[in-house]
C-alpha cells in the first residue's frame, strides 16, 4: 500500500483509527468457546463491525504464537478474510523482529510475503542488516520502535549523547536506510508531548501511535503534537474497543468505541484542514 493510498482512506473515512486485534483466547465472550476457532470467529466479528470507521487492523502476534500452531493458523485466515473482504485496509504484523540480516530475511518473508501483511512493527536495537532486508519487498512498509508508550522506555530510549537521545538517534539514523514511502515510527501516545520534537525530525513520516484507551494516552495531544497535514498518524487502540464487552454485545460494543474514537478523530482532521 501506497502512502497516498493510505491518505486516502484517511480522508474517506475521517479517520486514523487502528483497531488492535490482541484478541487473547481467556478474554473471549464465552459463548464463543464452543466454535472450532474462537479467535478466527471474534477477530471477523470485530473486523465487520469497525472495518468502516477503521484504516487499519494491527494483530500483535504474541496474542496468536502463545496458542501455538493453532494461533497461527488463526492469524493467517484473519489475515486473508480482511485482506479478501476489506483489501483497502492497512495491516500491521505487530511483531517487533529485527536479527542478524539472513535471520531478518525470513521474518520479511514470513510477514510480508507468507503472510500478506502491509508493514511489520521492527525493533532497530540490531541497526541497519537487521532493519534493512524488511524494506526490500515493493508497497511494504517497516514500523520501527521509536519512543514506546511504556514505562521501561525510559530505561535506554531517553539515554542522550552529544544533546541527542537514543530515540531520536533512531529516527536520525535510519532515514539512511529508508524514507517517508516505505518507513513509519512507532511513538506511544503516553508520550505524546515529545511528538512535536519528533515532528522536526521526521515531518512527513506517518507515525503508528499506540497507548490511547487502556494505557490511558489522550488522542487531542496527539493530534496536538503529532498530525501534520497529511495526518501522519495511525493512532491505535485494542482491549479499549475489542474487549468493551465480554457478552454477545461484544461487536455492538466494539463498535461504539471505534465509532467515537473515529468521530473525534474526524473533528480533530478538521480543525487541523487536513480534511
Ligand atoms: O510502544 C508500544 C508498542 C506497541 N504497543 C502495542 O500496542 C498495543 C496496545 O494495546 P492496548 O490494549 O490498546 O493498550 C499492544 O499490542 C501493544 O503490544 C504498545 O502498546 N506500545
Amino acid at each position: 500500500m501506497t502512502y497516498n493510498e493510505l491518505f486516502e482512506q484517511v480522508k474517506k473515512k475521517k479517520s486514523f483509527l487502528c483497531v488492535g486485534l490482541d484478541s487473547d483466547i481467556k478474554k473471549l465472550p464465552q459463548h464463543l468457546m464452543g466454535a472450532e476457532d474462537p479467535v478466527y470467529e471474534f477477530n471477523k466479528a470485530i473486523v465487520d463491525a469497525t472495518a468502516d470507521v477503521a484504516i487499519a487492523y494491527k494483530p500483535n502476534i504474541a496474542f496468536y504464537e502463545s496458542n501455538g500452531v493453532s494461533g497461527w493458523i488463526t492469524l493467517e485466515k484473519t489475515v486473508k478474510y480482511i485482506k479478501s473482504k476489506y483489501p483497502e485496509i492497512f495491516l500491521i504484523a505487530d511483531a517487533k523482529r529485527g536479527d542478524i540480516g539472513n535471520t531478518s530475511e525470513m521474518y520479511a518473508r514470513a510477514f510480508l510475503e507468507t503472510m500478506e501483511f502491509d508493514s511489520i512493527t521492527v525493533a532497530p536495537y540490531m541497526g541497519e542488516d537487521s532493519v534493512t532486508p524488511f524494506l526490500k519487498y515493493e508497497g511494504k512498509w517497516v514500523i520501527l520502535l521509536a519512543l514506546t508508550s511504556n514505562k521501561g522506555a525510559f530505561d535506554f530510549q531517553f539515554f542522550e549523547e552529544n544533546g541527542v537521545k537514543l530515540y531520536e538517534r533512531v529516527l536520525r539514523k535510519s532515514q539512511e536506510w529508508g524514507n517517508d514511502q516505505n518507513m513509519m515510527y512507532v511513538v506511544g501516545a503516553t508520550k505524546a508531548e515529545m511528538l512535536s520534537g519528533i515532528r522536526e525530525i521526521v515531518p512527513n513520516h506517518f507515525l503508528l501511535v499506540p497507548g490511547v484507551g487502556a494505557q490511558g494516552g489522550s488522542l487531542e495531544e496527539v493530534a496536538k503534537y503529532g498530525m501534520n497535514s497529511h495526518c501522519g498518524l495511525i493512532v491505535n487502540s485494542s482491549r479499549g474497543i475489542i474487549f468493551a464487552d465480554k457478552t454477545e454485545n461484544f461487536a455492538v460494543r466494539a463498535r461504539e468505541e471505534a465509532v467515537k474514537l473515529q468521530q473525534q478523530m474526524a473533528e480533530l482532521l478538521a480543525a487541523k484542514g487536513v480534511i
